[in-house]
């Protein structure tokens, strides 16, 4: 998909995109480095010169104060979409990479826990491309995911959207790296077997011990591309409900140089050097970047704002990468009260009005992430790192109002485990070792505490910095994917049991995404949904009950409520507090206008429905009254039949009122006509 995303912005360079054309264009790919767009001046700027670092500080938007205040009070730069046409030939490159042959890995799929993924795939090496059928289901599973919409909780004082009500599983997917020249050079065994439907077969080393089977959501074979891994690890549906407004993180688990941060953003270097965002090295972010990007462009009738921050975990201490300082001052970690979530005070974020910007953040932050070499990995990570991308979505629900969303997605590369004794490890190396095996424990102890259903425990997030800022992923209302990743060597072995029992655990988790709304959109829509029913329901009664003077619908409603000023969309976040809270208020008066209303002309209904009733008893005790007068007529033979009442012309006699069986009176007319 990524390659058919890229191709998709090559062929629309040329298109009539307004935007996009508003956009100058840039420096080529080479000089992504040189800082190609605003907030990656600001980004360099920062570095060098500490005063703008003050200027462009942000608190942490995770802070729900903060969040509301600066989407109101500051507005949206508008977003600017993604002027990759700049890479043009670059593109070429990646275009001509042909999937033929290699795209088709798909072998099988079993239903997993988390159904609206792609699941249960196996995605290797030897299967030609036969399986398009299937490639077509995958496409249409995706494409039924992407509908996949929330309901309005209102129970949830309306400031968020559950989706469906029902629980999801976390998806866990396995990659496996392919074996490395050190490894094959020993000629080493491979232990691994991937019989398909998301399985994969661990063998013992001597033949006394019995083989272990392992299931998930998909497995990634060594031969599996970055694209493969795009396009079916579920990182899309994640990228789509960030959109939309969930908080999806991504992450990779896996010992030691098992391909995480290659899984994420490439061979070591890679971006760093400001590799084109073309090059099909490229990991899941430069990738997810792309398409973000794309989903954003398809949706224009929606104003996003998007703001990315980078740190790492580095010895228990939170490192800002995008502004690590000389010092490297750490950055406290707090507890949200509001959104009940923990926060990095003081975390620098940056506005992402072009994809360039994103690319510019990740570059950023990994040149200044902590990298060393060890008897493993001579690129290995010291720290854990957290890229996270928040979207704010304002979506015009009304003529009047608009709406905000906070979504964010996350990705995370987990340090690895290291068994310090194969690393050898010592002195710095060591107590970082000690520092990531550790805060790597009780991550596995609350992935533990979190998958067994029966234990409703207490979950130690607060014991480490990492499960702190993962708990909202972990717990409740995230949507999360795990990429657990995997060596195939016998001297792995024990390595990748742990892993894969890990991943297997951290299947089990259950969440209940929801989204994020600013409670005052909630109120404000809630208010409008519920003044729009009162209307209707109003309307409807005053036909019902036919009210024509006393209740004339427009001099009734003008006279006992102050409609709220139209306000056009978009406007709203330009509006000062004051005006917002008259707004809100309005809206309220108006509501229980609606309301007193609405009871009144229940009052009338009823007191009508009433009049009615007395009213069809009368009519009814009358009816048997005539019945009874009609039966007594009929058996009397001296009072004639008649076809009427009426008062008698007979000659001679007193006037009386006779009543008359007009049943017979009737017969002896039809029989009469016969
Ligand atoms: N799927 C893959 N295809 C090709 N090379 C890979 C793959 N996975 C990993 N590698 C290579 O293996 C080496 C180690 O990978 P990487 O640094 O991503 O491991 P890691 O799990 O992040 O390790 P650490 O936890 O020590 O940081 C790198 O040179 C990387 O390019």
């Amino acid at each position: 998909m990524a390659l058919k995303n890229l191709q998709l912005f090559h062929m629309n360079r040329g298109m009539g995109y307004q935007n996009r054309q508003a956009t100058p264009m840039k420096a080529p790919p080479s000089a992504l480095s040189r800082s190609i767009s605003k907030s990656a001046e600001t980004l360099a700027a920062t570095t060098i010169a500490g005063k703008e670092i003050k200027a462009r500080k942000a608190r942490s938007t995770e802070q729900p104060g903060a969040n509301a205040t600066s989407s109101l009070s500051k507005g949206g730069s508008s977003l600017v979409l993604p002027a990759l046409g700049k890479w043009g030939e670059d593109s070429e490159s990646f275009k001509s990479r042909s999937r033929n042959g290699r795209s088709g890995f798909v072998r099988g799929l079993v239903r997993g826990p988390f159904p609206e993924l792609p699941c249960g795939l196996v995605l290797y090496k030897d299967v030609p491309s036969s399986n398009l059928s299937f490639r077509h289901f995958l496409a249409e599973t995706d494409k039924s995911a992407s509908s996949r919409t929330g309901s309005l909780d209102r129970s949830n004082q309306g400031s968020s959207i559950t989706l469906n009500g029902e629980e999801d599983n976390i998806n866990v997917v396995v990659r496996v790296r392919p074996v490395n020249d050190k490894e094959r050079s020993l000629q080493e065994r491979d232990m691994l077997e991937f019989p398909g439907k998301g399985q994969i077969i661990v063998n013992g080393i001597s033949l006394a011990q019995k083989p272990k089977l392992f299931s998930y959501n998909v497995v990634f074979e060594p031969a599996a591309t970055q694209e493969d891994v795009l396009e079916y690890s579920g990182i899309k549906r994640l990228l789509e409900m960030a959109v939309e407004g969930f908080s999806c993180t991504a992450f990779c688990y896996g010992q030691t140089g098992s391909g995480k941060t290659h899984t994420l953003t490439g061979p070591p270097g890679l971006v760093e050097r400001g590799a084109s965002p073309y090059s099909p090295e490229h990991g899941l972010v430069v990738r997810s970047f792309v398409y973000l990007y794309q989903l954003l462009r398809e949706r224009p009738e929606c104003h996003y704002v998007l703001k990315a921050s980078f740190l790492e975990i580095y010895n228990e201490k939170v490192i800002d990468l995008l502004n690590p300082g000389s010092a490297r001052k750490p950055q406290q970690v707090r507890w949200s009260k509001e959104s009940r979530s923990f926060y990095v005070e003081n975390l620098f974020t940056v506005d992402c009005e072009e994809l360039d910007d994103l690319f510019a953040v990740l570059e950023e932050g990994m040149r200044n992430r902590a990298v060393g070499a060890h008897a493993m990995n001579a690129h290995s990570s010291r720290s854990h790192t957290l890229l996270s991308v928040r979207i704010r979505r304002d979506v015009g629900s009304d003529q009047d109002i608009t709406c905000s969303t906070h979504g964010k997605i996350n990705f995370v590369d987990l340090a690895g485990s290291e068994m310090t004794k194969r690393t050898k490890s010592s002195g710095k190396t060591l107590e970082e070792a000690n520092n990531i095996n550790r805060s790597l424990m009780v991550l596995g102890y609350c992935i533990a505490q979190l998958s067994d259903g029966k234990k409703k425990g207490h979950i130690p997030y607060r014991d480490s910095k990492l499960t702190k800022l993962l708990a909202d992923s972990l717990s409740g209302n995230g949507v999360t994917l795990m990429i657990a990743c995997i060596a195939p060597t016998k001297s792995n072995l024990n390595e990748t049991i742990n892993t894969l029992r890990y991943a297997s655990r951290a299947k089990k988790i259950k969440s209940k995404p929801i989204v994020k709304m600013d409670a005052r959109d909630a109120l404000i829509l809630s208010l409008k949904r519920e003044v729009e029913a009162l209307q209707t329901e109003n309307n409807h009664l005053r036909t019902a009950v036919q009210i024509h003077t006393d209740y004339n619908a427009d001099t009734y409603s003008q006279k006992s409520r102050g409609t709220p000023p139209p306000i056009e969309a978009n406007k709203l976040y330009q509006l000062p507090q004051k005006e917002l809270v008259e707004l809100v208020q309005l809206h309220m008066s108006e509501n229980s206008a609606l309301r007193q209303e609405n009871t009144e002309l229940f009052v009338v209904r009823d007191q009508l429905l009433r009049d009615q009733e007395l009213l069809s008893r009368e009519n009814e005790r009358l009816l048997k009254k005539l019945e009874d007068v009609n039966s007594v007529c009929t058996r009397s033979p001296i009072i004639p039949a008649r076809a009427a009442y009426s008062i008698s012309s007979s000659a001679g006699l007193p006037d009386i009122d006779i009543w008359t069986n007009h049943v017979s009176s009737a017969n002896s007319t039809i029989s009469g006509g016969s």
